[in-house]
C-alpha cells in the first residue's frame, strides 16, 4: 500500500503501531518487540527513567534516530503532576511531545477526564504536541480536539488487561467525529484486537502489555504489525455491511454490476 501515512503533530509516520516500553523482562526483549513491530514511536514512562541521563539503563538502548521517544506521564494523579513531568522531559532535551496520562485510581488506572482536559489545554498553549489518553468518551474527545491536541487516545479496555475492544461502540463515535488521528490505546491483548480497531477506522493503536508478557516479544510485535496492517487494508478496501438475515452468496441473478 502506498501513500497511506499517518500524520501526527505535523510529522509523518509509516507505521500505525505505537509501542510502550514497560514491563519487559529485559531491555533485549523490549528492543526485539520494537523491531518486530516495525513501530516508529515508542512511549516511555517518565517516572521510570532518568530522562536527564543519556546513560539511563533503559533509554540508552533506544535508538533515537530510529524511534520517536514519546514521554508519557504515567503515574501522574492530577494535572499539576502531569504538567510537571512533561516540562521536565522538555527541559531535559526531549521533543515537546507528551502522551498525557492522568490516572488517580491505582486499581483500574482509568484516566481523569477533568484533570486531563485541564493539563491538555495548558500544555498545548505551552507548545507541546499533546496525545491524551482518555476513556472512550466522545464528548471529552471533542473538547480535547478543540483544545488543540494532536490525537485522542481512547482506551479499548483498562491498561494491562488484554481484554480487547470493550469500548467498541464509543470508539466508533469518536472515530466518526474525529478531526485528529484516533489512536486506540490500552487493553489490546491480541493482534485480532488491533485489527478490529483498525477495521473500524482507527488511525493507529498503542500496545505494551501484550508484547511485554509474551514469551517471544519479537514475534508478538511482528504479529501485531500484521494485525494492524490487515485491519487498515480492510478498512480502506471497505467492509461489507452486517445484517441479521442470511443473504445467499451465490444469487441466481448475474453480477451485481452487469
Ligand atoms: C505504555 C502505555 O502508554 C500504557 O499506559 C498503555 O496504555 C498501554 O496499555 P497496554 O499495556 O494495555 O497495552
Amino acid at each position: 500500500m502506498t501513500n497511506d501515512s499517518l500524520v501526527i503533530g505535523g510529522r509523518t509516520f509509516t507505521s500505525r503501531l505505537l509501542v510502550g516500553t514497560g514491563k519487559f523482562s529485559s531491555n533485549k526483549a523490549m528492543i526485539e518487540a520494537m523491531e518486530g513491530s516495525g513501530c516508529e514511536i515508542v512511549t516511555v514512562a517518565l517516572r521510570r527513567v532518568d530522562i536527564e541521563n543519556p546513560e539511563d539503563s533503559m533509554l540508552s538502548h533506544i535508538d533515537r534516530d530510529r524511534y520517536l521517544l514519546l514521554p508519557n506521564t504515567s503515574g501522574a494523579r492530577d494535572a499539576e503532576e502531569a504538567m510537571r513531568l512533561a516540562r521536565l522531559a522538555r527541559a531535559a532535551g526531549c521533543e515537546p511531545w507528551v502522551k498525557l496520562e492522568v490516572t488517580p485510581d491505582p486499581y483500574y488506572l482509568l484516566p481523569d477526564p477533568i484533570e486531563t482536559l485541564k493539563a491538555a489545554r495548558i500544555l498545548v498553549k505551552e507548545g507541546f504536541t499533546v496525545l491524551p489518553y482518555i476513556n472512550a468518551d466522545p464528548v471529552l474527545a471533542k473538547h480535547l480536539q478543540e483544545a488543540g491536541t494532536a490525537t485522542v487516545m481512547p482506551l479499548g479496555a483498562p491498561i494491562g488487561t488484554n481484554r480487547g475492544l470493550r469500548t467498541r461502540d464509543q470508539i466508533r463515535i469518536i472515530i466518526e467525529q474525529a478531526i485528529v488521528p484516533v489512536v486506540v490505546d490500552a487493553g489490546l491483548g491480541a493482534p485480532s484486537h488491533a485489527a478490529e480497531a483498525m477495521e473500524m477506522g482507527a488511525d493507529a493503536v498503542l500496545v505494551n502489555t501484550a508484547l511485554a508478557v509474551s514469551p517471544n516479544p519479537g514475534a508478538m510485535g511482528a504479529a501485531f504489525k500484521k494485525g494492524v496492517q490487515a485491519g487498515r487494508e480492510a478498512f480502506l478496501a471497505g467492509l461489507g455491511e452486517q445484517s441479521q438475515k442470511a443473504q445467499a452468496s451465490s444469487p441466481l441473478t448475474g453480477f451485481l454490476h452487469d
